[in-house]
């Protein structure tokens, strides 16, 4: 049997399976399976063929933004609005056949905004350009999840599927579990909060399917059996995801406003330019970006011009941004702000910064 049709026997089971106390650990063994085949079936596949050509953009700007949707949803023309980029739009499926860069210019930051093919129901099984397309969203800060207004829910649920199956997970975070192989010594569990979706059985349960018998564990927070498989599995990508719901102008206002009000959600027309301007402040508040001003000494910051860096950059990424060589010149630097216990604070290069701190570096 390949590894396709084992997947699909797991999840018919697990449809079939009632879920109650009795069942759990059933349960949990199938998804530790499911999981395990997931993995294999994305591993690169020894066909240098599967490799996508006209994906491999290089990295560039603040920060990077994946287009993720079904065919003619309006990514390319929203890819064309947006940044100085012209991405051929067309009311055919599949005119975007590669990743075509556009660069936003927001706040003094520049995000790369990714144009990239549509995607479909078994995209992540590499249907159309489906891998190759995943493999660029792995890479972004944030996903721009793009619906078509006019087809409902249907999209949304099954790309979300699509994304989870490759181990990508949209807004959520880290499950807060310590998990540690050990050599020997057997499972040591523990646990800080009162555990109701998973047991120490159970968690031992699932280490067996992965062949872990020896290993600390300790859960922090109540964390599902899917959560705990997501964190012996590890490689997981942890991504903020806007759902933009486009082509408004097609539906009614009863509509517009139900689909506003949806977590994590921005309504657009591209069409008719609407609500782009709140789609750049949402999107601006995802990537949250961390910007810093530098002061020379005896002088005023410089607010007109920050640097953007990444969150958890620190004062070393900082001194790489003003200058190659600055870093080997560094002595100390004194930070203003909200990363430090009182302002000024003399902090060396791995000092974490915090958005709007304000920097004064001394060298050597
Ligand atoms: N009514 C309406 N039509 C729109 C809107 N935005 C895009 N369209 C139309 O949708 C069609 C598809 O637009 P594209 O930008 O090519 O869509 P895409 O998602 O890039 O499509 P693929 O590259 O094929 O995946 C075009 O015919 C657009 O004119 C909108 O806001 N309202
Ligand atoms: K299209
Ligand atoms: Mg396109």
């Amino acid at each position: 049997m390949g590894i396709l049709e084992k997947i699909s026997e797991i999840e018919k089971e697990i449809a079939r399976t009632q879920k109650n106390k009795a069942t759990e650990y059933h349960l949990g063994l199938l998804k530790a399976k499911l999981a395990k085949y997931r993995a294999q079936l994305l591993e690169p596949s020894k066909s240098a063929s599967s490799k996508g050509e006209g994906f491999d953009v290089m990295k560039s700007g603040d920060a990077r933004v994946a287009l993720i949707g079904f065919p003619s949803v309006g990514k390319s023309i929203f890819l064309s609005l947006m940044t100085s980029t012209a991405s051929e739009a067309a009311s055919y499926e599949f005119t975007t056949l590669t990743c075509i860069p556009g660069v936003i210019e927001y706040k003094g930051a520049n995000i790369q905004l990714l144009d990239l093919p549509g995607i479909i129901e078994g995209a992540a099984q590499g249907k159309g350009r489906g891998r190759q397309v995943i493999a660029v969203a792995r890479t972004a800060d944030v996903v721009i999840m793009m619906l078509d207004a006019t087809k409902g829910e249907v999209q949304r649920s099954l790309l979300e599927k699509e994304l989870e199956s490759v181990g990508i997970r949209l807004n959520k975070h880290k499950p807060n579990i310590y998990f540690k192989p050990k050599k020997g010594g057997g499972i040591s569990f523990n646990s800080t909060v009162t555990l109701t979706q998973c047991s120490e059985k159970l968690v031992q349960l699932i280490l067996h399917e992965y062949k872990i018998f020896n290993a600390e564990v300790l859960f922090r927070e109540d964390c599902s059996p899917d959560e705990f498989i997501d964190v012996i599995v590890g490689n997981r990508v942890y991504m903020p995801c806007l759902y933009v719901y486009n082509k408004i102008d097609q539906i009614s206002m009863e509509e517009v406003d139900r689909l506003a009000r949806k977590p994590n959600s921005v309504v657009i027309s591209c069409g008719m330019k609407l609500n782009l301007d709140y789609l750049l402040e949402m999107l601006w508040e995802y990537l949250a970006l961390t910007c810093i001003y530098t002061k020379k000494r005896g002088q005023r910051p410089d607010f007109t011009d920050a640097i953007i860096l990444r969150k958890g950059a620190s004062v070393e990424h900082v001194c790489h941004r003003i200058h190659r060589s600055l870093a080997s010149q560094f002595k100390y630097a004194l930070v203003w702000g909200t990363s430090t216990k009182y302002s000024p604070q003399r902090v060396g290069l791995t000092h974490t910064m915090e958005h709007e701190d304000v920097i004064q570096i001394v060298k050597k």
